[in-house]
């Protein structure tokens, strides 16, 4: 292994971790909220009074992170309010949170627990006065962890077809369009039920593109969809004659204009909304590419909305880090290349791994007997896939060092094998459960010739 080599392994690693800190629950909130007397200031100076109740709800695997900073900085200003988060996380948040009340459900599959959590969020922000606030936290993992079915439909019935729909290969649009229309919580109901309080919702952005909508299903935000948009929807999975009736009655009566459609643009209620992403992938390849430019990289980001087969864009990010080394192209070494997102991994092989450490495998192979180059690719939630890594690194001496140790890399990428790969081979990257979620982050390091220097 080279020394160049092992350098750049070393700043991919630094950045990621600069990446996952800047979606700290507890330091995007803290970045972004300030208080100043009575008054709440948010990062972009707007001014919100605080004279009434202070209410603080919300749902997501962050969102005890979020709700303890907003603790930590209103205190006892907070009159009430309840989060709903992943039940293993409930011991670590409950002891530290005295003002709002920490419940768990359940995620992926919403279930009573996510009712009740629903309920009480719905029960907390009804009745406000207009000099009341309410704070609401949301992040990935919203839309399962809190709802509040509408009338007619179960929680089963929702959690069945929500399962149904992302098996076969909804995305995260399709599935919360029909989340949505299932709903007296998302879709913009919360807004409506918070009125006429002032709303102030922070986000924690875990859907590629950031569409505030999506994100927990939009709680806070005005519905740019249907009805029609959810029953098609359904109709394109080849789902519809499995619906249970109760669910075709909805959509079909909502189609009918016989029940409300969730809250639109324009909608008055929204007068008093502001709603805020506080950290995004876009947010993270920032801080990463600030730290990066601050020690020396010429940097560029080159999306946060990477998304197709992990091992295709592996292919892709070895080719554009050669193309810095031999042409220095789009920028010359050193220099650090960024990207984000979302990759997917159609599993065909029987072995164990995740999207990162399968588009790390690829660029592996297509780095070969490079030198001055490395790859890392992470989950920014610390869990790459079913497994307890959150991705791995890479460089051009990868390759050959499996090779010594008797591994095939094609192999193991063709059974879907990364995590073992990573074990035998070196190269896993480890945070542990991070608590946060802004999808997955990808750098390329190239080295000039004599990186120490
Ligand atoms: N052997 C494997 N190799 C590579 N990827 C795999 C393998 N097994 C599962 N995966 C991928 O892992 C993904 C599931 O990972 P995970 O549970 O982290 O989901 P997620 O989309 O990140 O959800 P969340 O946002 O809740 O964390 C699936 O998209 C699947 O393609
Ligand atoms: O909960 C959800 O809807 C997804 O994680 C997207 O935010
Ligand atoms: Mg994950």
């Amino acid at each position: 292994m080279s020394e160049a080599s092992e350098h750049a392994r070393m700043i991919a690693v630094t950045l990621i971790l600069e990446g996952i800190s800047a979606a700290d629950p507890v330091k995007a909130v803290k970045n972004f909220l300030k208080l100043d007397g009575d008054t709440l200031v948010l990062g972009d100076w707007t001014r919100i009074p605080l004279k009434g109740k202070v209410i603080v709800v919300g749902s997501g695997k962050a969102s005890g992170g979020m709700a303890l900073a907003v603790e930590e900085m209103l205190g006892n200003r907070i009159t009430g309010g309840v989060v709903s988060i992943p039940e293993e996380l409930v011991e670590k948040y409950s002891g530290s949170l005295s003002r709002v009340k920490v419940v768990g459900a359940t995620h992926p599959r919403a279930s009573q627990k996510s009712v009740e959590a629903g309920q009480r969020i719905v029960e907390s922000v009804r009745g406000l006065s207009g000099e009341d606030v309410v704070i609401a936290l949301f992040s990935g993992g919203g839309s399962a962890l809190a709802e509040l079915p509408v009338e007619g439909v179960g929680i089963d019935e929702i959690g069945e077809l929500s399962i149904k729909l992302m098996k076969a290969g909804a995305n995260i649009v399709e599935l919360n369009t029909v989340r949505k229309h299932l709903s007296r919580l998302k879709g913009g109901w919360l807004a409506k039920h918070a009125y006429p309080a002032t709303l102030v919702a922070l986000m924690i952005s875990d859907v590629v593109g950031d569409r505030m909508d999506i994100i927990a299903s939009g709680p806070t935000v005005p519905d740019p969809t249907t009805y029609h948009d959810a029953v098609n929807i359904v109709k394109k999975y080849g789902l519809w004659e499995e619906v249970p009736q109760s669910i075709k009655k909805i959509l079909e009566d909502g189609i009918a204009g016989k029940i409300p459609e969730t809250p639109k643009p324009g909608d008055p209620v929204f007068e008093k909304v502001h709603n805020r992403i506080i950290a995004s992938n876009i947010i993270s390849l920032n801080a990463m590419a600030s730290k990066a430019r601050e020690m020396g990289y010429n940097t560029v980001i080159l999306t946060s909305m990477l998304e197709g087969e992990a091992r295709e864009a592996g292919k892709i990010l070895a080719a554009i880090a050669k193309e810095v080394l031999k042409t220095g192209n789009p920028v010359p070494p050193p220099a650090v290349i960024l990207a984000g997102g979302e990759t997917t991994v159609t599993v065909r092989g029987r072995g164990t791994g995740g999207r990162n450490q399968e588009l790390a495998l690829s660029a592996a192979i297509a780095l070969k007997g490079e030198q001055r180059i490395a790859i890392a690719s992470a989950g920014s939630d610390g869990r790459d896939g079913p497994t307890d890594v959150a991705g791995a690194v890479v460089d051009g001496y990868t390759y050959e060092k499996a090779q010594k140790l008797g591994l095939s890399p094609e192999a193991y990428l063709e059974n879907n094998d990364s995590y073992s790969f990573f074990q035998k081979a070196g190269g896993h990257i480890k945070t542990g459960y991070t608590g946060t979620n802004v999808n997955d982050l990808v750098v390329i390091v190239v080295e000039k010739e004599n990186p120490w220097e």
